[in-house]
Order: C-alpha cells, then structure tokens, then sequence
C-alpha cells in the first residue's frame, strides 16, 4: 500500500467522510462535481486542514489530527500537476524543470535525462512556455513534478484544459508514468475514457463518500455511480494486436475473440486496452449474418440492470470479459433478454474512438 486516505470534513455544501487506500500505479478519483474530489486532493496536499483524518503516504505521516500533526505543503514530498500547467513564464523549459529540483529534499533520484527523455521534451529546453502548446505546457509540468522527486504525484485533472488532440498526446505518457511505476499517482478525472485508459484503481466517489473503489474494469461496469450514469458505461477489454491491415484495420485478439479496430499505433504483439461504451453495442439472440459491423461476440447474460427511463445496461459474460450493452426495456422484453440467457454483442468498429484505446 502506497497511500491512505482517512477523512472528515464539513463544508456547508459537503460532508465528506472518506476511507480509502491507493495501490501502486495511478489511482483515479473518480465522481461528479462536487463530489469532494478537489477537496481530498487539497487534504493530501496540505492546502486544506481537514476537520480530521490520517494521511499516510509510504510510512510518512502527512497528517494524523489525533496527535496534532499536519505536515506543510513544502515537506509533504509531493509532486502537483494542475489543469493548466502553471509553468514560470520568464523562465525557460529547462529553468522550469530545475525549479522542482531545487526543492527536492534528496536531489538526484529520478535523474532528469530520463524525465526528458520519458516525456519527449529534449528539443523544448531552450523555450519559454509563451512558445510550447497546450500539450507541450503539460508535458513540463509533468516533468517538473518528478523531478520534485516526490513521494506521490497528485494531478487535478490535468487534461481537462486541453483539447481531444492534445488530450490525445499526453494520455500515453501518464500511461509510461503509471507502467514505470515511478512514483504512485493521485489522478482526478471525471471522464470514463480517461478513466478506462489509465487507472490502475478507482476512487468513486459521491456525495463526498466512496460509493466504490476497485480495478477501473469493475467499477466503470457499475453505471449508478457514473458521473455521466449511463451514457458513460463501457467495458474494458484487454487485447492483443494481431495484424494491421491494408485497408486500415488493425485485428485484436481478446480472450480467442476477434476485434477489428480502426488502426491502432502498436506493434503486432501488444496487449492494449479497448474500452467499449455501452451505447455502441447492440444485442442479438442469434449470430447475426449480413451485417456491416465487424465485431460479433458470444456471451451469456449476467445482470440486466433497470432505471428510471427507458433504457437498461446488460452485462454480458462473453470470453473477451465482461461486455455491457445500453439497449431499451422494450428491446430486452422482445428479445425476452434475462440473466443466462446467450446472445451476441454486436459492435461496429468505428464506434471505438482512438481514446478509447490505451496501453494495458
Ligand atoms: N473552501 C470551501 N468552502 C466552502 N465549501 C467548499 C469549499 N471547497 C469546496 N466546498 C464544497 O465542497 C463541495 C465539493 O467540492 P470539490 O471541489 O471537492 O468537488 P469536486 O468533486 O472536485 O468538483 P469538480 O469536479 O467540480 O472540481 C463543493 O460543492 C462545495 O460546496
């Protein structure tokens, strides 16, 4: 265990009461806004004195209010990347970078070729931020916090400044963060696909308590604590390229099934994660024949899980994992869909998005 978290705090619009413990790798805290998000990220920073709790992060103490001790932020050893990447403006890249150095208790840990060369940001060293992009920006920013070296990294949504394309761009390097295992990371988000691509484990949160927290493939299954609900349900499959194609295909393998996908930028032999939304699925009670989309897989019902509207997300056991499909009540009553039931989940492949694909 990296880090725990055990809080209390009232503010007028929230009571928060959290208990949870992050494993190595990059954690999500996940839930709509106001769920408490900021202010557990605020808590472990030290930006917030909570009303009480413990905070411990590798056998270091941050905060423990029985005994009266609260850390400051300076000796928390923490690494921050922020929304925007809040970069010195007079100061060059490189300037930038040894800033986070030079408060670094122990300097030389994480040593700053391999940052530089971790986040592709060796050609940037001259410039000043007025001349990087949007993503460029973050990419320093990151690098800034490692090289704080710090003992956990907390980044407070730190896509959600940026547009699809950049977005893009910066996914796979906290992908490199997270599978280097460099430093734990404390990530809050409230965007499933994000979620999907990078958590190790997920914090959902709501109203200020953990609703649920496990692997990202369990609790993005469960729509009810979905900051979107339903429309955000999707499954997580892990798959292995098998061929790219001429025509623009690259062939996945999940669990002996095939999956076409729209060319993914990974060699033959990775193992990849594809998150599937459930809205893109479509059920059948038999293998459909002439049909344009590419992806059929068996599988049997698991839970089929009912709202208030119209619609319902079934969970289907299939041999490439667990599949979820939002269809509507009255197509689960005609099809006369119930738990153990089979059927095929349909899915056309150009319903996956390159977002919704990441490494494992
Ligand atoms: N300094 C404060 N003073 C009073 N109330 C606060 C303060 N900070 C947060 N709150 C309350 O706590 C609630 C949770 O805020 P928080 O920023 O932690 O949520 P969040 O999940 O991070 O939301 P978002 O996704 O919008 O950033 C807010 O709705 C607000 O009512």
């Amino acid at each position: 265990m990296t880090l725990s978290v055990c809080l209390k705090h009232q503010f007028p619009g929230l009571a928060l009461d959290v208990d949870f413990q992050a494993p190595a790798g990059l954690t999500v805290l996940f839930g709509r806004s106001g769920s408490g998000k900021t202010t557990i990220v605020n808590a472990v920073a030290g930006l917030l004195r909570p009303d009480a709790g413990r905070i411990v992060v590798a056998d270091h103490v941050l905060l423990d209010t029985q005994r009266g001790l609260c850390l400051p932020p300076s000796r928390r050893r923490l690494g921050y990347i922020f929304q925007e990447g809040r970069l010195f403006p007079h100061m060059t890249v490189r300037q930038n970078l040894s800033y986070g150095r030079w408060f670094s208790p122990d300097r030389g840990a994480v040593h700053p070729d391999h940052v530089i060369e971790l986040l592709g940001i060796g050609a940037l060293l001259d410039r000043r931020p007025g001349a990087l992009s949007g993503g460029e920006k973050q990419r320093v920013a990151i690098g800034r916090a490692l090289l704080a070296n710090p003992a956990l990294i907390l980044a407070d949504e730190p896509l959600a400044a940026l547009d699809e394309a950049r977005k893009a761009e910066i996914l796979p390097y906290f992908e490199r963060l997270r599978d280097e295992a460099v430093v734990p990371i404390l990530y809050v988000s409230h965007a499933p696909a994000e979620v999907a691509r990078l958590a190790t484990s997920v914090v959902a949160l709501q109203d200020g308590r953990v609703a649920r927290q496990g692997l990202a493939a369990d609790v993005l299954g469960d729509p009810s604590i979905l900051p979107a609900g339903v429309r955000g349900a999707g499954a997580i499959l892990e798959a292995r390229v098998v061929a790219h194609h001429d025509d623009g295909l690259s062939e996945l393998d999940a669990g002996g099934q095939r999956l076409h996908l729209p060319r993914v930028a990974r060699a033959v032999g990775e193992t990849l994660r594809v998150r599937i939304p459930a809205q893109e699925v479509i059920l059948a009670r038999s293998r459909p024949e002439g049909l344009s989309a590419l992806n059929i897989i068996p599988g049997r019902i698991e839970a089929i899980r009912e709202g208030g509207g119209p619609g319902a997300i079934v969970s289907l056991s299939t041999p490439a994992g667990t599949v979820l499909a939002r269809i509507t009540r009255r197509s689960a009553q005609a099809l006369g869909l119930a738990e153990g039931v089979e059927c095929f989940a349909v899915l056309k492949t150009v319903a996956i998005a390159p977002q919704d694909i990441g490494g494992a």
